[in-house]
């Protein structure tokens, strides 16, 4: 369809991993550590683990490819070639630029004055000037632009960095390309979802991010997030709030709040070629259920948790980073309130996130981001899920907001989406709205489509799924002809009412592409039950069949009993073959899908082995002998009530 499409057929790494699910397990075995480290206050001994640590950077070496054996190019002589083969030399330069901006699905960044193997050009400041026209030259005939992120030793420059670094007078910079959009389908779109715990300053932040302008401390900004009177009333949130803002081709930040007038998502969308979605999330425990819904359903590229300096890692937070880390979502923290935290107290809590980020479990590598180097730098490395940049601002007095502003900018799109496979959209919020009908909003998960496609909406309470037709198709509010996978957008359907469609529902294309015999599909599969492989990160006794708690798998919350395991009960810390049935209704899921299910204090997650289940074939063969007894109720394995 359109050109992005094309961009993500060209390029292989946007291939989705198979949804067997083998790789994402590989983190289970860490993630009983992780919990029990999340829990655990931090150790002063914990130097120990630590030592592993230290050469942890050492382990981002991996993922680059060293092992490259084509002839290398040097960039220095595309850049400053005046031979005749000068025509040449552009064309070459011109593809690289394109390769990459096609990697970076639409952006990339450049070192000027650097090759690929990081050997300086050694550019004077005459050649640094061909160099930098050469590539502006070039960006006209691909209709991008270009942002200077920073320089070393160029007299004229506004974002010099000092030589602290590099000895010889070598002219350096770092800038980042992005296409401008010719249709919106071009737009970049980033979805972060904003976690942490009650009042750490979540709703304030974004606030602040998409309106511009200060907070006061007292709640000044976080009403622009509420959704509901009773929030602004309270203060808290308690639903999932939306809001977005953008960077144009130059980088420069387009956000709702230009002086003299508000901007709408619409005027947003069109001017950027970059959108960042922000979900906010609610902090209070009694949201958990609402917050987990919108980790899992939003489908977040990366996960912003938010720590008030004063308070550390508190409460609902240790349970939010869980999440993220279950899910394999990269992970950013900003630390707030730095202008009303006494020094001692804001040195504790990086000292407890530090040890937590650190720990076996979560296996991160924190940096501390304090300057703009140091900002481009991690920014431009946070493909490695390893690292974890945290940021302390205040939203008071604006001090280090610029920092996130920019890394916010260059931060590289992250997710793997497949749009060769058929089309999927997972239903996470539906709307009534007047003179245009029902209203379903989500996320592709793969595939394409395009207004005016019938599609199949459900399933229903008996499985049952609906054919309708798209009327039309809007991606933050901006009225497109089609969208693909991995973009978030909300299609006004025909004939079908509000009450019949819900949370958790999916839209699939009625007839596979390509299909010219005219007879009706066959109907897509839904299934009751289902085998998961699954890990129980925490719970008081022990779970055994007939247990039944609340279950998440994408935007899908259910009520599910386990009806089989691979042995007699499961405790904290085991990992078993479990089957599961849907209490009220059947569902439709994959092999590979993640799991996530909570009741009280209970948690554990995994990963879909088996649609369906075959009670012929137990799990634990030794269990049927043991079935009288397993009939009569075990008030231990039994709740009195599921907690929502
Ligand atoms: N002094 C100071 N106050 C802040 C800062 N950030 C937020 N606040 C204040 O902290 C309070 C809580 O902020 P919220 O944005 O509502 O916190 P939240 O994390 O969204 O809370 P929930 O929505 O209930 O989960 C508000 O009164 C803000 O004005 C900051 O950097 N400095």
């Amino acid at each position: 369809m359109s050109t992005r499409s094309e961009r993500y057929k060209q390029n292989p790494q946007t291939v989705q991993e198979k949804r067997a699910g083998e790789s994402a397990l590989s983190d289970f075995a860490d993630y009983v550590q992780q919990q029990q480290a999340l829990r655990r206050p931090p150790i002063a001994g914990a130097a120990n683990g630590g030592a592993k640590h230290e050469h942890a950077e050492l382990d981002i070496l991996d993922t680059l490819d060293l092992a490259d054996d084509k002839p290398k190019i040097r960039l220095r002589d595309l850049l400053l070639d005046t031979s005749d083969r000068k025509d040449e030399s552009i064309r070459q330069l011109q593809e690289i630029i394109v390769g990459r901006l096609d990697e970076g699905h639409g952006e990339c960044l450049f070192d000027i004055g650097l090759e690929d193997n990081g050997d300086s050009q050694m550019l004077t400041e005459p050649e640094w000037a061909t160099a930098l026209a050469r590539i502006e030259g070039i960006l006209v005939t691909l209709k991008a632009d270009l942002r200077m992120l920073m320089t070393k030793n160029v007299s004229d420059s506004l974002v010099d960095v000092g030589n602290e670094l590099k000895k010889e007078k070598a002219c350096v910079g770092k800038i980042i390309i992005r296409k401008q959009p010719q249709v919106v389908d071009d737009t970049i779109e980033t979805r972060i979802a904003v976690v942490g715990n009650v009042d750490a300053g979540k709703s304030t932040l974004l606030g602040v991010l998409v309106k511009g302008g200060l907070d006061d401390g007292r709640g000044k900004m976080r009403v622009n997030l509420f959704r509901h009177k009773h929030e602004i009333e309270s203060g808290r949130t308690s639903s999932v709030g939306m809001d977005i803002m953008g960077y144009d081709s130059k980088g420069e930040i387009v956000m709702s709040g230009v002086p003299g007038r508000k901007l709408s998502w619409e005027e947003i969308g069109k001017r950027s070629a970059k959108v960042i979605s922000f979900t906010d999330l609610a902090g209070h425990e009694r949201y958990l259920r609402t917050t987990v819904f919108g980790m899992l359903s939003s489908e977040p590229n990366y996960c912003l948790l938010m720590v008030a300096a004063n308070n550390g890692l508190i409460g609902m937070s240790k349970e939010h980073l869980g999440i993220a880390l279950a899910l394999n979502v990269p992970v950013m923290v900003i630390v707030t309130k730095i202008d009303i935290c006494p020094p001692q107290i804001l040195q504790q809590t990086l000292t407890q996130l530090t040890k937590i980020l650190k720990s076996p479990g979560a296996r991160k590598i924190p940096i501390f981001i304090k300057n703009r180097e140091e900002c481009i730098n991690t920014a431009t490395q946070f493909v490695s899920q390893r690292i974890c940049p945290i940021f302390q601002v205040s939203n008071v007095t604006g001090e280090c907001l610029d920092l996130v502003r920019e890394f916010l900018n260059i931060l590289p799109h992250h997710g793997k989406y497949d749009i060769d496979a058929p089309f999927e959209f997972h239903i996470n919020d539906t709307f009534s709205v007047p003179f245009v009908g029902t209203v379903v909003s989500g996320v592709v998960k793969s595939g394409v489509v395009h207004a005016g496609d019938t599609v199949l909406v459900g399933p229903d309470g008996l499985g049952q799924f609906t054919t309708t037709t798209i009327r039309s198709i809007e991606r933050k509010r901006i009225p497109v002809p089609g969208c693909s996978a991995g973009q978030s957008a909300s299609f006004a359907l025909r004939r079908i009412r509000r009450k019949d469609v819900r949370k958790g529902m999916v839209v699939l294309m009625a007839r596979s592409e390509g299909d010219k015999t005219g007879l009706p599909a066959p109907p897509p599969q839904v299934f009751r039950e289902f085998v998961a492989e699954v890990l129980i990160l925490s719970h008081a006794t022990t779970i055994r069949t007939k247990y039944q708690a609340m279950l998440h798998v994408g935007p899908i919350s259910q009520t599910c009993a386990i009806i089989d395991i691979d042995r007699d009960y499961i405790r904290t810390g085991d990992r078993a073959t479990v089957a599961f049935r849907f209490v009220q209704r059947p569902e439709f899921l994959a092999v590979g899908d993640r799991i996530l299910f909570r009741e009280g204090r209970t948690k554990g997650l995994g990963i879909v082995k088996q649609a369906g289940y075959d009670p012929s074939q137990p799990l634990n063969p030794d269990a049927t002998k043991n079935k009288a007894k397993d009939d009569k109720p075990d008030e231990e394995a039994v709740p009195a009530a599921v907690t929502a």
